[in-house]
């Protein structure tokens, strides 16, 4: 028996069996992470040497991989994947294993992930611990599965199968592997002694029809049409991104092509992946989302050296569609809830909501129910003994801040107010009460128990203690966490704000939202920004305009256009006084079949309306093209972004894009704003704005942030440089 052990993330080693009596215990080398990367050079050598020496010497007689510290492999280190390659490749290496003569047997623990797997699948016989995740997540990295993994498994679990684990990326458990047959057996027990229990068992046994490589490829009957059809599929929601389309690809070559040719093609198809932009983006993202959770604040505040209090109940006040999904999402990570809501049929009515929720939902995943951790009740007294409350009242400051007093003097000493707040000012709130370093935002975004994101808003008197409780209460409930400072929306609403102003300017100027949306859409957005609006409801920016005295009686006059000296546009407003708010109205940027429908079909009413306010305002409709309309609503955004960052509001791009592609649908295969504009190119983004400033003067927003001219002068330093930059100002102070 010879074991070689394959760790995810720690020292290497390989070591010998014989007979299962004596040990010979061999280091083979010592690796960063994983197997891939140039320093496990050593590892792959390891594995070849001894492999070519268990075939060689007559005692061994079966073979048995397995992993260190309870991982068997998660694939290659990404970080890695720029350098060169060296030591034994990996695909020589795969077929070696499987054409050895003694079988040798996956001892798999805690995860075989992408490379891992592939080197599973290479292994005559496969045996999960019962905790096991599989899966084949290439594709999440804008990549394919490059090592046999595209030809391999839809010999193993047919085509359909292999397509869905793929194109998605998707783990599955070792008691999915065992039903799909990815895996040969499961246990609870220890899986290397399972595994080297099964490969003595299996010894001197045929191996003909266990090595996958050489098993026919299931053809489905309908095979032009299954492709189409998942093709399809595929290009409709990977929104421009390439790899999961190059993974069908890949799969088809297996169905058509010997398993040879197969590979050849798979090599091809990996190669022009390697080396795309969407690979870069979605590796920056992989390392941004785990990058937000060390989290630091301008005062010197930082995840490491901030304890988060343990929080065991928590209220929610007001059960608008907000407050039910928070209390959902608390329920479900199993929080005791107490859910509140003044009037006694709102609370009736949202009871009934939240439990429609939680059953649907714990149908949809098999899991129990959660009912029995949420209280509800109509007085704030019901949260005098829990650890936080999360307030989720309609947007309105003098409310809120009446809640926050009210709740500061019923409480408990200690108890964290949070405020769901998408925009206001969470200092505001924290001077209404008696321990301001107790009050932070949690900013949810809709639908709460959907959307993974959470914006943990720390004010200048916010303790690092409530930062810390915050984001890890974040954690909990299965949401990714940015810590950003308290503004005026925030991060993700602030950008938000220049974006959509220039989609307003731009219909001034002759586009249609048609037009604008189809750009965005192109792009990789889900929904263009007025498509997104109606879905929102226009009435909600109205609300907030008008309470920033922008919005002037006479919205058709000509100083309608100007508001603080700069370029305004009341389109929105006026869309409003028509009763057009959106989707729920039936009416927005476009119409829907009804009141609620949900398919945006282009409205001739709005065009006219468009072109009467051009009109009354003097306005020469012009062809505004593809470029112009991307580069003016996105550099806009980015440029804020810059700003955001130069004001310490976030303290790196990472939270920005994570943001973004989180809360705001901009497409993970182009990294978040900060990275595209690092990609574009933070000169070319510098100069386009410069240029649209200059034919845009009363347009603030596309005036070049300071910080943006600082980076492009100093070289453009890339993206994971910019914290040298941008910390700076904070260090002199
Ligand atoms: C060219 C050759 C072909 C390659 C094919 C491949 O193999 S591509 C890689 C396929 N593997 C993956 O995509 C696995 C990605 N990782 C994960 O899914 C998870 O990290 C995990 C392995 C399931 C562990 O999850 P857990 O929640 O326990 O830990 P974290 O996610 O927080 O990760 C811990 C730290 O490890 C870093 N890390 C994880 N995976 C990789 C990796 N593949 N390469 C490099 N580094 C990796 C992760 O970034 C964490 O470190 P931080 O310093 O906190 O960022």
């Amino acid at each position: 028996m010879c074991r070689a052990s394959l760790p995810f993330s720690a020292t290497w080693k390989l070591y010998l069996e014989r007979n299962s009596r004596c040990n010979v215990f061999r280091r083979i080398g010592t690796a960063g992470s994983t197997w891939w990367s140039p320093q496990c050079a050593a590892v792959r050598q390891g594995i070849v040497d001894m492999m070519h020496r268990a075939l060689r010497e007559p005692e061994v007689k079966s073979v048995v991989i397995c992993g260190q510290d309870g991982k068997f492999c998660g694939g290659a280190d990404i970080r890695e994947f720029g350098a060169k390659m060296s030591g034994p490749p990996l695909v020589p290496m795969i077929h070696m294993i499987e054409a050895a003569a003694k079988p040798v047997v996956a001892a798999i623990e805690g995860v075989a992930l992408g490379g891992g797997l592939e080197l599973a699948l290479s292994c005559h016989y496969r045996i999960a611990h019962s905790k096991a995740r599989l899966g084949l997540p290439e594709v999440t990295l804008g990549l394919l599965p490059g090592a046999g993994g595209t030809q391999r498994l839809p010999r193993l679990i047919g085509v359909p199968a292999a397509l869905e684990l793929i194109t998605t990326g998707r783990h599955v458990t070792a008691a999915e592997a065992l039903q799909l047959g990815i895996v040969d057996e499961v246990t609870d027990q220890n899986a290397v002694d399972a595994a080297v229990k099964f490969a003595q068992s299996v010894e001197g046994k045929s191996l003909d029809a266990r090595r996958i490589g050489t098993f026919p490829c299931p053809r489905p009957p309908d095979l032009d049409a299954v492709f189409e059809k998942v093709m399809k599929e595929v290009r409709r929601s990977a929104r421009g991104a390439i790899a999961p389309v190059t993974c069908v690809q890949a799969v088809h070559a297996a169905v058509t092509l010997p398993y040879a040719k197969g590979m050849e093609r798979e090599r091809e198809l990996f190669s022009t992946l390697f080396t795309s932009g969407q690979a870069r983006a979605l590796q920056y993202y992989f390392f941004a989302q785990r990058a937000v959770s060390r989290w630091s604040t301008p005062s010197g505040a930082r995840w490491d050296t901030s304890k988060p209090r343990p929080v065991r109940k928590a209220a929610v006040i007001g059960l608008g569609t907000m407050g039910r999904g928070i209390s959902v999402s608390l329920a479900q990570a199993g929080f005791s809830v107490v859910a509140v809501e003044t009037q006694e049929k709102q609370l009736l009515e949202a009871k009934q909501a939240v439990s429609g929720m939680l059953e649907r939902d714990a149908k949809r995943r098999g899991a129990p129910l959660a009912h029995g951790n949420i209280k509800y009740s109509c007085s704030l007294k019901a949260a005098a003994d829990v650890d936080l409350v999360i307030e989720a009242v309609f947007e309105d400051m003098a409310l809120k801040k009446a809640i926050f007093r009210q709740l500061s003097a019923i409480c408990k000493p200690g108890t964290f107010l949070c405020s769901n707040t998408s925009a206001l000012d969470i200092d505001e709130l924290a001077s209404q009460t008696q321990s301001p370093e107790l009050v932070v935002g949690m900013h949810f975004f809709a639908p709460a128990h959907v959307m993974k994101l959470l914006e943990v808003v720390y004010g200048p008197r916010s303790s690092p203690e409530a930062v810390a409780t915050a984001m890890q209460m974040g954690k909990k409930i299965g949401k990714v966490s940015v810590a950003v400072g308290n503004c005026r929306g925030f991060v993700g609403n602030r950008m938000l704000k220049p974006y959509l102003e220039q989609a307003f300017f731009l219909l001034e100027e002759g586009a249609t939202p048609e037009q604008v949306d189809q750009v965005l859409e192109e792009f990789g957005f889900p929904m263009g920004v007025f498509k997104v609006s109606d879905l929102s409801g226009l009435d909600v920016g109205w609300k907030v305009r008008k309470a920033d005295g922008l919005v002037v009686p006479d919205s058709t006059g000509k100083s309608a256009r100007i508001q603080g000296g700069r370029r305004y546009s009341p389109l929105g407003d006026l869309l409003c006084e028509q009763g057009r708010f959106g989707q729920k109205t039936g009416r927005g940027w476009y119409q829907y079949d009804k009141p609620g429908g949900r398919v945006a079909k282009s409205d001739p009413w709005l065009h006219r309306f468009l072109e009467e306010y051009r009109a009354r305002h003097g306005l020469v409709a012009r062809r505004i093209d593809q470029q112009e309309v991307l580069e003016r609503c996105l550099y806009a955004l980015i440029n804020e972004g810059f700003q955001i960052l130069q004001d310490g509001i976030a303290a790196g791009p990472e939270d920005i894009d994570v943001i973004y592609v989180l809360g705001y649908g901009w497409p993970r295969h182009r990294g978040g704003p900060m990275f595209f504009a690092d990609m574009v190119g933070l000169d070319k983004v510098l100069d386009r704005l410069e240029r649209y400033h200059q034919l845009h003067p009363d347009v603030p927003g596309l005036k070049p942030c300071s910080l943006l001219r600082k980076l492009a002068a100093g070289g453009c330093p890339p993206i994971h440089r910019w914290r040298e930059v941008i910390q700076k100002p904070h260090s002199q102070l």
